[in-house]
C-alpha cells in the first residue's frame, strides 16, 4: 500500500434489508490530512465512518489500513453523531472514559482532561452531570473526549452541528490545530465548514460508484472565510451537491 495512504477502501458493497447503501464504493484516504465527507441525508456518510471504525461489516469488499496503523493498538477515535455521554458519569469522567475503560491508572489523565475542557470552554462544568448541559455543551464534551484519545485516525460525525456560529468557528480552529498530523474524516452538511477544513472534499451519493472527489487543496487549515479556496469554491460545491 502507498505510504502516503492511511487506508484504502476497496469495492465495498452494503445493503440493509432490500436497500442498497453502497455498491462497489472505493476510495483512498491520505494519511495526516483532513477529508471532509458531504452528501444528502441518508446517503450513508455515518455508515461509511462506522465501516472505517470497524463498527459495521460490509457485505463484500475490504478496508486496508497502512502498516503503521495496523501496528498501533489504539488507532481510531470515533465521535458519533449522537454524543454518547454516559449519564451517570460527570463531564470530567466522560472525557476520561477511554482511559477508565482501558483500566489505565494514569494520574495525568485528569489534568489532561481538565486542560481539554478548558480548551473547549467547559472547565467550569467539569463536575456537572451530562443531563444538566445544553446540546452544544454536550457536543463540546464529546469533542474533548475524542481529542483525549490521541489517535492517529479521527472520525468525526457532524461534530460542530449543535454549536452557534461563533463557537463552531472557534472549535473548527481548535480542532484543526489539535489534530494536526492526524488522519481526520469529518462528516458535515456545511459546505463552508468543509472548505475551511478539508484537504480533500468527497461527496457521497446513493448512485454507484457512490463517492466522488469534489476537490483537493494544498493550503493550510483552518482557512479564513475570505480565503480564495472558500470564496472560489463555495458556489461550485453548492451546485455539486444538488
Ligand atoms: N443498522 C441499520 N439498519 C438498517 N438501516 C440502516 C442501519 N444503519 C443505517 N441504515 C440506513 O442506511 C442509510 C444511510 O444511513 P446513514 O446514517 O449512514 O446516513 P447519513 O448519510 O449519515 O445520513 P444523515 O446525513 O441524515 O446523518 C439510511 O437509509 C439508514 O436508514
Amino acid at each position: 500500500m502507498d505510504q502516503t495512504l492511511a487506508l484504502s477502501i476497496k469495492n465495498i458493497s452494503l445493503s440493509f434489508a432490500k436497500t442498497t447503501i453502497f455498491d462497489g464504493l472505493s476510495v483512498d484516504l491520505i494519511a495526516q490530512q483532513w477529508t471532509c465527507l458531504l452528501g444528502q441525508s441518508g446517503c450513508g456518510k455515518s455508515t461509511l465512518l462506522r465501516l472505517i471504525a470497524g463498527l459495521q461489516q460490509a457485505d463484500s469488499g475490504t478496508i486496508e489500513y497502512s502498516e503503521q496503523l495496523k501496528s498501533s493498538i489504539n488507532n481510531i477515535a470515533y465521535m458519533a453523531q449522537d454524543d454518547c455521554l454516559m449519564p451517570w458519569l460527570s463531564v470530567l469522567d466522560n472525557v476520561m472514559l477511554g482511559a477508565r475503560l482501558r483500566g489505565e491508572k494514569n494520574t495525568n489523565a485528569s489534568s489532561k482532561a481538565l486542560a481539554l475542557l478548558e480548551v473547549v470552554g467547559l472547565s467550569q462544568h467539569h463536575a456537572s452531570m451530562p443531563a444538566t448541559l445544553s446540546g452544544g455543551q454536550r457536543q463540546r464534551v464529546a469533542l474533548a473526549r475524542t481529542l483525549f484519545e490521541d489517535c492517529p485516525i479521527v472520525l468525526m460525525d457532524e461534530p460542530f452541528s449543535k454549536l452557534d456560529a461563533i463557537s463552531r468557528y472557534k472549535l473548527q480552529n481548535l480542532s484543526a490545530k489539535a489534530l494536526q498530523g492526524r488522519t481526520v474524516v469529518l462528516v458535515t452538511h456545511d459546505p463552508q465548514e468543509a472548505l475551511r477544513l478539508a484537504h480533500t472534499v468527497l461527496v457521497l451519493s446513493n448512485k454507484s460508484p457512490n463517492i466522488s472527489q469534489f476537490a483537493s487543496f494544498n493550503s493550510a487549515i483552518p482557512r479564513e472565510l475570505d480565503q480564495p479556496t472558500i470564496t472560489a469554491h463555495q458556489q461550485k460545491l453548492w451546485e455539486y451537491l444538488q
